[in-house]
């Protein structure tokens, strides 16, 4: 088992056309050849794990940040990126349908496609929290063959056979996403959403591997993609409902600070981090203790100073997070618990046993008769 610390990327989108019109300013940069971001007002530098400027690409941001998870996945360890920032910084486009999850996508089956003598199966799921309140993005119109199967949060996970598949989720699942015209910004994403890829394998060889893999175990792993809603100032959104679904939007990323601000301190009481106070947590959690490799893209809007700082300082935090990734041995687990439980089913007959015997010494000659029939 290997510990290592959460990926915290920075990615700073360039100015749009209207910013530019308007003669905006940029307040916020990489410095050269650094992975530090330089905030001007308040003068302050912060470190990162890579950081990206307005010119890095798409590929840039992937093959460095995603690319060398994806392998990780196939091994068999919970992987998960998220995006994260203010509205309009860049987080859809990052991650959506033309980001992070098709070139991932395109990765994950060429990799598969290499390994040779691997049985696998794939499923997904697409979620969104609205409100607090989940909906499954894939429910409606679904031409595919769907497993239902639902899990603690009633979501449908659906079968996957080729890329295509995948891709066409992907693409059905984003357009349902709920969108709402704020005071700052037109079709602003008003919910989290999560992307999930399940993969189960059969692993056919023999040999032990550093992992430990034997023949015919089966592991299941599963790489989360989550695109948060963006954060925002009260009372900036023009009606109830916008300010509505800004408290649940800034309530379940107030209670995703203090699980990570937990999380970074050393030897935390796992009962104290409240990862059960919103939906959101709930469902990164895994993806944020014990058996994950996590990447975090912060995204920077470069015109603004308001919680730009705020971003960068929240997101440095999670830098110090340590979780242990481990492969998702089922069936050593499994075997595990066969074990455990033959054990617990020896020890009390034997003593079932013993209470028998006893109790039997202890009848007079008639009754033990009839208790030795009975045990
Ligand atoms: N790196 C980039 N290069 C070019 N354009 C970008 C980049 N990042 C974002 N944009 C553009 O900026 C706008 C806002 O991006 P996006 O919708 O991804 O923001 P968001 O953070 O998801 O916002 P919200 O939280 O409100 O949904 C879009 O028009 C998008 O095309």
């Amino acid at each position: 088992m290997e510990e290592v610390s959460m990926r915290v990327a920075v990615r700073i989108r360039p100015l749009c056309r209207g910013e530019i019109l308007e003669d905006e300013e940029v307040c916020v940069q990489i410095v050269d050849g650094q992975h530090q971001v330089k905030v001007n007002t308040p003068e302050e530098v912060i470190n990162f794990d890579h950081a990206f400027g307005p010119n890095l690409t798409q590929k840039d941001v992937f093959d460095t940040c995603v690319h060398p998870l994806v392998p990780r996945f196939i091994e068999g360890c919970n992987t998960t990126v998220f995006t994260y920032g203010q509205t309009g910084s860049g987080k859809t486009y990052t991650m959506g349908t033309l980001g992070i999850i098709p070139r991932a996508i395109d990765d994950i089956f060429n990799l598969l496609n290499e390994k040779k003598g691997i049985k696998y199966s794939l499923a997904t799921y697409y979620i969104e929290i609205y409100n607090e309140e989940l909906r499954d993005l894939l429910e409606k119109k679904n031409d595919m063959n769907i497993i239902l199967r639902d899990d603690k949060w009633g979501n449908t996970e659906c079968a996957v056979n080729t890329k295509k598949d995948l891709l066409h989720f992907l693409e059905e699942g984003s357009t349902r996403r709920r969108v709402g015209n704020t005071l700052l910004r037109k079709r602003s994403s008003r919910s989290h959403t999560i992307f999930t890829i399940f993969l189960r394998q059969q692993r056919g060889h023999s040999q032990k591997t550093k992992d430990g893999i034997v023949k015919g175990e089966e592991i299941i792993s599963k790489f989360t993609f989550i695109d948060l809603a963006g954060h925002e100032r009260m009372g900036r959104s023009e009606n109830k409902m916008r300010f509505n679904e800004s408290i649940n939007i800034n309530k379940s990323l107030s209670t995703l600070a203090q699980v990570i601000s937990s999380l970074a301190i050393p030897n935390t009481d796992k009962a104290h981090i409240p990862f059960r106070n919103s939906k959101l947590t709930r469902i990164l959690k895994d993806s944020l203790e014990g058996n994950a490799k996590t990447v975090m893209i912060v995204c920077i809007n470069p015109a603004s100073t308001l919680d730009t700082l705020t971003s960068l300082k929240y997101a440095n935090q999670a830098r110090d997070i340590k979780p242990k990734t481990m492969v998702n041995h089922v069936n050593e687990q499994y075997k595990q618990e066969l074990r455990d439980r033959k054990k617990a089913v020896k020890q009390h007959l034997q003593e079932r046993k013993h209470v028998s015997t006893s109790l039997q010494r202890s009848l007079p000659d008639k009754l033990q008769t009839i208790f030795f029939k009975l045990f």
